[in-house]
C-alpha cells in the first residue's frame, strides 16, 4: 500500500529533516510505498533510503518568468520526480483551474514524474446527492491520461480535509468502488485520517493507501499507519 503525508504549509526546513530521518527509519522496516511532500522551502537532496520525497507544488516549465513558482529545474537539483497535482487546497484557494491542472499533469507525465493526482467533491455537491457528487468529480478527470504507469489518485472529499469529518467506511469503499472504474491507477484515501481511523481505512476494498495532512505532522503517528498498512497485508 501507498502511505503518503502531505504536510502543506508546515515545519521548517530543519524540522522537516528530522522528520524525514524519523520517518525513512520506519519505512526501512516496512512493506509500504512512503511518500512525504515537504513545504517547497524545504526540498533537499535528502538521504531517505525508502521515504520518497514530493513536490506539493509546481509550474509546468523548465524555468522562466513565473515569480513565486518552482520548475523543473529547482526540482531536478534534488532530485525529487514525485509531484502532487489537483489538491483540493490549490483548487478552491489558490484557484487553480481544471483547464491548468490538466496541463500541468501532461507536462510532468511528459517528464516521467510519479504524479499523485487528488480529486474530490465539496459539501454541497455531497449533500446534492450521489448523481451530483459523481458529476463534479468526473469532471475533474477531464483532460487527465488515467493509464498512465505513474498515476496514483487521490480521493479527498473536500469537507473532510482537516475538518475531523469522514465519510463513513461504507461511503469510503463505495466512492472508491465508483472511481476504479475510471481508472485502475492506484487510489488512496485523504481527508482527515487519523491514528484512530487508518487501519479501518486501509482494510477497505478498493482502497490502496492513504494522503495524511495534519495528522501527518506527528512523525510517530504517521510511522503508526504504515506499521497498520504492514498488519492488514500480513
Ligand atoms: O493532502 C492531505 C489531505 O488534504 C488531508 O488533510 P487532513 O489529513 O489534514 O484532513
Amino acid at each position: 500500500m501507498i502511505i503518503a503525508a502531505n504536510l502543506k504549509t508546515n515545519l521548517t526546513r530543519h524540522d522537516t529533516a528530522s522528520y524525514i530521518e524519523e520517518v525513512d527509519k520506519c519505512a526501512k522496516q516496512s512493506n509500504q510505498e512512503v511518500f512525504v511532500f515537504p513545504a517547497i522551502s524545504s526540498l533537499d537532496s535528502f538521504s531517505a533510503e525508502k521515504v520518497e520525497v514530493g513536490t506539493q507544488n509546481a509550474y509546468p516549465t523548465v524555468n522562466g518568468a513565473f515569480t513565486g513558482e518552482i520548475g523543473l529545474e529547482q526540482l531536478e537539483e534534488f532530485g525529487i520526480k514525485t509531484i502532487l497535482i489537483g489538491h483540493s487546497e490549490r483548487r478552491h484557494i489558490l484557484g487553480e483551474t481544471q483547464e491548468f491542472i490538466a496541463k500541468k499533469f501532461a507536462y510532468f507525465k511528459e517528464q516521467g514524474f510519479t504524479i499523485v493526482y487528488c480529486v474530490g467533491e465539496p459539501k454541497e455537491k455531497r449533500e446534492a446527492g450521489k448523481e451530483a457528487m459523481m458529476e463534479y468529480i468526473s469532471a475533474q478527470y477531464e483532460g487527465i491520461d488515467t493509464s498512465y504507469e505513474k498515476l496514483i489518485i487521490a480521493y479527498e472529499p473536500v469537507w473532510a480535509i482537516g475538518t475531523g469529518l469522514t465519510p463513513t467506511l461504507e461511503d469510503i469503499e463505495d466512492i472508491h468502488t465508483e472511481l476504479k472504474q475510471k481508472s485502475s491507477a492506484p487510489l488512496l484515501y485523504g481527508g482527515s485520517v487519523k491514528v484512530t481511523n487508518a487501519k479501518e481505512v486501509l482494510s477497505l476494498k478498493n482502497v490502496d493507501g492513504i494522503l495524511v495532512g495534519s495528522a501527518a505532522l506527528y512523525a510517530e503517528h504517521f510511522c503508526t499507519m504504515i506499521q497498520y498498512a504492514d498488519e492488514i497485508e500480513k
